[in-house]
């Protein structure tokens, strides 16, 4: 099998010769480091392992045998790049598994931001799996994202959504974050709509407008950090996938149309969206240099599971749902500072709107390929 190039402290680089992702003697998962490799990689069942099976978030084992492996101890640290932490064998058995579970191949995915665990409670005759019980899934650690996969139909579509999705604060590498929508892809969908809740840094925006994402600002990827680190899988797709365009205009358009059906033109905007690392929100001094940058809604989400997206040639709808506005001038104010519990109250409040907005597009979707 081949291995990886791992750099071995003295800047040159080394096969992994083991190619276990891990050289510490108690983990066989991710034996795979080869992509093309058919065998699903052995389940390592220690914290230390952060592919499946394990929980650890980060990349560095910390196991007392295997100290000298995965520790900063000067020896050397063996990367994982993020695209081995779930090889196409892996997610092709967690999308058989819901596949099967549910006798059906979804066509549109949907990822439900916080406190829009709602959007997945209006789909009809619903089959849902928790996510404890899905192999290989990791779980949800976020208030307001309940932690359950949910397929069914909805406006004569066969749709899956995610009632909780993942984040990077949590300690989940990017590509573990985004792994579902690949699972998406391998199911069948064809449409992702992707929903978060966000801080509006325009400030023509208020609290509980929409913002219908046309572009977005990859603050991770300009420090480095991407989805598709690592071997590119060309069944998933290219090695440098384009994205300009990603964000699908026909649907943005659709979208503003049903939101002046709707009476609610006034609150929906096009934008861009910017996701930081969290869990942290952001400082005035960012908050000012995103509104320069051209930033519209700021956020924690979304645009990795959109790279992933694109990757695999899905068609993307995604949305802001503004709960909150972000100051971008230095106040005492108290009640200008972001917090959870407001982002998922506006939420609750602005679920009706949000619901409507997407099942109407799903039917026009529906309709159209009728
Ligand atoms: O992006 P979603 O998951 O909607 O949630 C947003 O709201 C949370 C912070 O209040 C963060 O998780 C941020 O990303
Ligand atoms: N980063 C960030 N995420 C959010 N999610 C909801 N509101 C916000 C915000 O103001 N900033």
């Amino acid at each position: 099998m081949t291995g990886y190039k791992v750099a071995n402290g003295n800047g040159t680089a080394k096969t992994n010769g083991n190619s276990n992702g891990h050289s510490n003697g108690h983990c066989n998962g991710h034996k795979s480091a080869d992509y093309t490799a058919q065998e699903n990689p052995t389940m390592c069942s220690r914290d230390c392992c952060s592919g499946p099976g394990g929980s650890n978030r980060g990349n560095t084992c910390t196991d007392k045998k295997g100290a000298k492996a995965g520790s900063l101890n000067g020896e050397k640290i063996i990367p994982t790049p993020q695209s081995l932490l779930y090889p196409y064998e892996v997610i092709e058995e967690i999308a058989d598994f819901i596949t099967k579970g549910s006798g059906m191949r979804p066509k549109i995915g949907i990822i439900c931001g916080s406190g829009l665990g709602s959007l997945a409670d209006i789909i009809q005759d619903p089959k849902i799996f928790e996510y404890e019980k899905i192999p290989n899934f990791p779980v949800s650690t976020v208030e307001g994202h309940a932690g359950r996969l949910v397929v069914g139909t909805l406006e004569g579509a066969t749709v899956m959504a995610m009632q909780g999705r993942f984040h990077f604060y949590e300690g989940y590498p990017l590509a573990k974050c985004s792994m579902p929508v690949r699972v998406m892809k391998l199911c069948g969908v064809e449409y992702l709509f992707a929903t978060n809740a966000a801080g509006g840094i325009n400030p023509r925006f208020a609290v509980g407008d929409i913002m219908l994402m046309h572009d977005h600002v990859n603050m991770l990827g300009f420090a480095g950090n991407s989805p598709l680190q690592g071997p590119n899988d060309p069944r998933f797709g290219p090695r440098f996938p384009a994205l300009v365009n990603s964000y699908n205009k026909d649907l943005i358009n659709k979208a503003i149309e049903i939101g002046k059906a709707m009476g609610i033109e006034s609150n929906i905007h096009v934008g861009v969206y910017s996701c930081l690392g969290g869990p942290n929100y952001e400082t005035i001094a960012e908050l000012k240099a995103l509104r320069m940058m051209g930033v519209d809604a700021v956020g924690m989400s979304t645009v990795h599971e959109v790279i992933t997206a694109r990757h695999c040639d899905m068609k993307v709808f995604a949305f802001s749902l503004i709960t909150n506005k972000c100051a971008t001038e230095y106040s005492d104010k108290k009640d200008e500072e972001a917090n959870h519990e407001e982002v998922m109250a506006v939420a609750k409040n602005r679920q009706k709107a949000c619901c409507e907005l997407v099942s109407r597009l799903i039917r026009e979707i529906h309709l159209a390929s009728a």
